[in-house]
């Protein structure tokens, strides 16, 4: 097979060493803003095996105590690749420790705002850096300066707050520049990068597309077929556009209609994708055998373990009637995997405690003997988003709201039935209709109808109903780990709760969920 190209080789790198600091991702995504490509990995590599030069070294911050028995420490042929080197915080402690073991810890705890104190102001880290705020968050310190060293910040606590040795290229620093609280943070990370480490800023979406469609060709080569599944979300659709442009028909899409989805749903990704994006796409009706698996289920768990393997088996079910015209079988498997997930996956920390099996499409690999390719596991979502866009996929698509692999399963509470998921999908479809014709729909970063399995009397046309509650969501976040409900006009919700009644059948109220996360989940299941 050929040998294919990494995006680190094809753009200059600079590589994160990640201590296990929560703010270590954001290392990247600065460096990303100011177009130069970052990437991060554990603390623990070992630079022989990194298989490309990155142009500079960052070392982050992280938890831990550089003297403590069982801490971290870099590979030291990290300072054998002759690119400038840059500690933060605990990355700094470690560049002292290596050079003398000169760190303890300090009478004082230091968290929060330090205004830095600039000596060496010819220093290339301190370019239009003058004696601005920077964001401490550190208990240990420098009992004195490696050798090749000089100081060339302080601040009121830190008498080593800023220290370089220039002739190696090797800078400390111990704020976290990457935080918005430290004002020039972000200059100094471009200093380093752009002026240091003399790093391109060539990182663009629209280089991207091309190094990227490029890589897929070397990586698929002229025969092979590919498969993946598309849910008409964000992510799997931009893939899917991506591998379309790079090999067309030999991208194989597949939708799988599990009863579950949003009101006219498969038709209008039918129609997007194939229509409107070129996308290869089928379109599995599976929706008696997720309702048949799902019948007698009320425990939510429950629901996405058999939503997940029904999924499973459909899938493969289906890509085995995908054949090749040559005869020979499908090769590779498309995941729309974005850098989050990989962060998660090769962070320095253990995973956090599950609140809920997140079901996708994850178990298919290790079954189905395919290789697997990840266009989007570079890139943070906002980045795909404007992908998307360069790929020509609508405003409306790129920016749509997140829908779960599980779909209206794990929003219709208790049993799920034909019936009860016609009522969650009539009522979200009108509850978003008029998010939408408000203006609303980008304000909000998700909103839905959940169906509540309780029933209540009302009153209609002078008759008593004895009919079930909607529960109506929406929030506002950035990440999804917490979020706000959205504070709707009370004249908004008079007028969706006043539609869905009437034109409903089988709901006597609806309710408006004010609860945030946490306590409360995104999902009410
Ligand atoms: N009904 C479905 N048919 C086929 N594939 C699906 C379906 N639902 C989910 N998937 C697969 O599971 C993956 C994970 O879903 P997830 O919702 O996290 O991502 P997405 O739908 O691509 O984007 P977004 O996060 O914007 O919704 C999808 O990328 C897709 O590959
Ligand atoms: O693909 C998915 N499979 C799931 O099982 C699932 N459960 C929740 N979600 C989505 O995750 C985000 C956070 O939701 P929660 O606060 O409910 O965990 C929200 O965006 C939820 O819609 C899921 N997505
Ligand atoms: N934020 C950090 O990197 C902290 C480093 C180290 N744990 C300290 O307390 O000093
Ligand atoms: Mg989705």
């Amino acid at each position: 097979m050929v040998a294919v190209e990494q995006v680190s080789s094809m753009f200059d790198t600079i590589l994160v060493l990640d201590f296990g600091s929560q703010y270590s991702h954001l290392l990247t995504r600065r460096l990303r803003e100011y177009n130069v490509y970052a990437e991060m990995l554990p603390c623990t590599q070992k630079i022989s095996e990194l298989g490309w030069k990155p142009k500079g070294v960052i070392l982050s911050g992280g938890p831990y105590s550089v003297y403590d028995a069982d801490a971290p420490h870099v590979d030291h042929d990290v300072f054998e690749l002759g690119v400038p080197i840059l500690g933060i915080c605990y990355g700094m402690q470690e560049l002292a420790w290596i050079n003398g073991k000169q760190v303890g810890r300090g009478e004082k705890r230091e968290y929060g705002p330090a205004t830095l104190n600039v000596l060496n102001h010819a220093s290339p880290l301190f370019k239009d850096v003058d004696h601005s705020t920077v964001w401490m968050s550190h208990g240990d310190k420098l009992n004195s300066l490696p050798t090749g060293f000089e100081v060339i910040a302080t601040s009121d606590n830190s008498p080593y707050c800023g220290i370089a040795n220039e002739s190696k290229n090797i800078y400390g620093i111990q704020f976290h520049p990457e935080v918005t609280h430290s004002t020039k943070g972000k200059t100094m990370l471009k200093n380093f990068a752009v002026d240091i480490c003399k790093a391109k800023q060539n990182w663009s979406m629209e280089n991207f597309i091309d190094s990227e469609i490029k890589r897929i060709r070397e990586l698929v080569g002229p025969t092979a077929e590919v498969i993946g599944a598309v849910s008409g979300g964000v992510d799997s659709t931009v893939a899917s556009k991506l591998m379309t442009e790079a090999i067309g028909d030999r991208f194989h899409a597949i939708l799988v209609d599990n009863g579950v989805l949003r009101l006219n749903e498969a038709e209008n990704v039918k129609k997007t994708l194939i229509d409107g994006l070129g996308i290869n796409l089928t379109v599995i009706d599976a929706a008696d055998e997720f309702l048949d698996n799902l019948k007698g289920v009320t425990d939510p768990e429950k629901k996405r373990k058999i939503i997940g393997n029904t999924f499973i088996r459909v899938f493969e079910r289906e890509a085995e009637k995908i054949k090749p015209k040559d005869g020979s079988n499908v090769e590779f498997l498309l995941q729309g995997t974005l850098y989050p997930d990989v962060i998660e996956s090769i962070s320095f920390k253990g995973p956090s405690q599950t609140i809920k099996t997140h079901h996708n499409v994850g178990g298919l690999l290790d079954d189905m003997k395919l290789k697997l390719i990840e266009p989007l596991r570079e890139l943070f979502k906002d980045e795909v988003r404007h992908l998307g866009e360069l790929l020509g996929i609508s405003h409306e698509l790129v920016w749509r709201h997140p829908f779960p692999g599980p779909g209206i399963a794990i929003r219709v509470l208790g049993e799920v039935t034909r019936e009860q998921v016609e009522i969650a999908r009539k009522a979200d479809f009108i509850y978003i209709e008029e998010i939408r014709k408000a203006g609303l729909y980008d304000k909000i970063s998700q909103a839905f109808a959940c169906l509540l399995p309780v029933k209540t009397v009302g009153v209609q046309g002078d008759n008593r109903i004895y009919d079930q509650v909607i529960a109506l969501r929406a929030i506002e976040t950035t990440d999804f780990m917490t979020a706000d409900w959205f504070p709707f006009e009370h004249s908004f919700l008079k007028k969706v709760s006043t539609r869905i009644v009437n034109e409903v059948d089988g709901v006597a109220r609806v309710t408006y969920d004010i609860t945030s996360k946490p306590p409360a989940t995104v999902e009410w299941e």
